[in-house]
């Protein structure tokens, strides 16, 4: 197993358990799953984690030129990779409880404003190798919420270790055809966020299916 040598003791410290969870693995090892199912008791002993998307749908012109649609929020991770906010499901915690406590340790999510709830669940997959499910959930807020959230996140107790910031997504493609979304559907993500990610801006209808076929084949010119 590789090991990490800048660590003292040689080994991945804290991380040991769960850094595997992280790495990249082929979508063939991921398939959809009902929440539902994922309660059976086959799935007791699998790691469970959930993640949210929370956006804010707005037709902002970007330079009065570019539709931005949407304010999307996500985060560069500790490991460099891009993904939702949220986490891993602590053993015996209730799904939503798990996800709206990662969101107030990683975005210093306001309980008292917005709690993800099982209506807000897009989808779950569930990775049989790693013996992993993961949940996924989508909340729109106003605009005003979506943008204390951005400032109040600078105050979230993980911000600066797990989360090393918060990002919007440009949703808007730019006159050479690659920079804006394309370009940063080429960002490393963590999970099957970039998956999480296309599927629910078309079911959102924050952009068409052709729109997001067209931004996955640009190419840097
Ligand atoms: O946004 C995501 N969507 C789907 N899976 C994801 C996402 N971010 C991470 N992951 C995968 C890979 C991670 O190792 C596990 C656990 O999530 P993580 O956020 O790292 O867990 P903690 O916040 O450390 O509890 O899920
Ligand atoms: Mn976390
Ligand atoms: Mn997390
Ligand atoms: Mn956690």
């Amino acid at each position: 197993m590789f090991r990490m040598s800048n660590i003292d003791d040689g080994s991945w410290g804290h991380l040991a358990d769960t850094e595997h969870f992280g790495r990249k693995t082929s979508s063939s090892d991921v398939r959809v799953i009902s929440y539902n199912e994922t309660t059976h008791p086959k799935y007791v002993n699998y790691t469970k984690a959930g993640h949210c998307m929370i956006y804010s749908k707005q037709n902002e012109k970007m330079f009065g030129l570019y539709d931005t649609r949407a304010a999307v929020l996500m985060q560069m991770r500790f490991d460099g990779y891009i993904g939702f906010p949220g986490g891993l499901i602590d053993d015996g915690e209730n799904t939503v409880s798990g996800v709206n406590r990662e969101l107030v340790e990683e975005i210093n999510f306001d309980l008292e404003k917005f709690t993800i709830k099982e209506e807000h669940h897009v989808i779950s997959h569930v990775n049989e190798k790693l013996k992993l499910i993961l949940h996924f959930f989508a909340i729109e807020v106003p605009l005003q919420d979506f943008e204390e959230m951005e400032k109040k996140s600078l105050s979230a107790h993980d911000y600066g270790n797990e989360v090393m910031g918060i990002v919007r997504i440009p949703l808007y493609t730019m006159g050479d055809g690659f920079r804006g979304f394309p370009a940063f559907l080429t960002n490393a993500f963590a999970g099957n966020s970039r998956e999480q990610l296309l599927q629910s801006l078309i079911q959102r209808q924050i952009m068409t299916k052709e729109e997001i076929e067209r931004a996955l084949e640009a190419k840097a010119i």
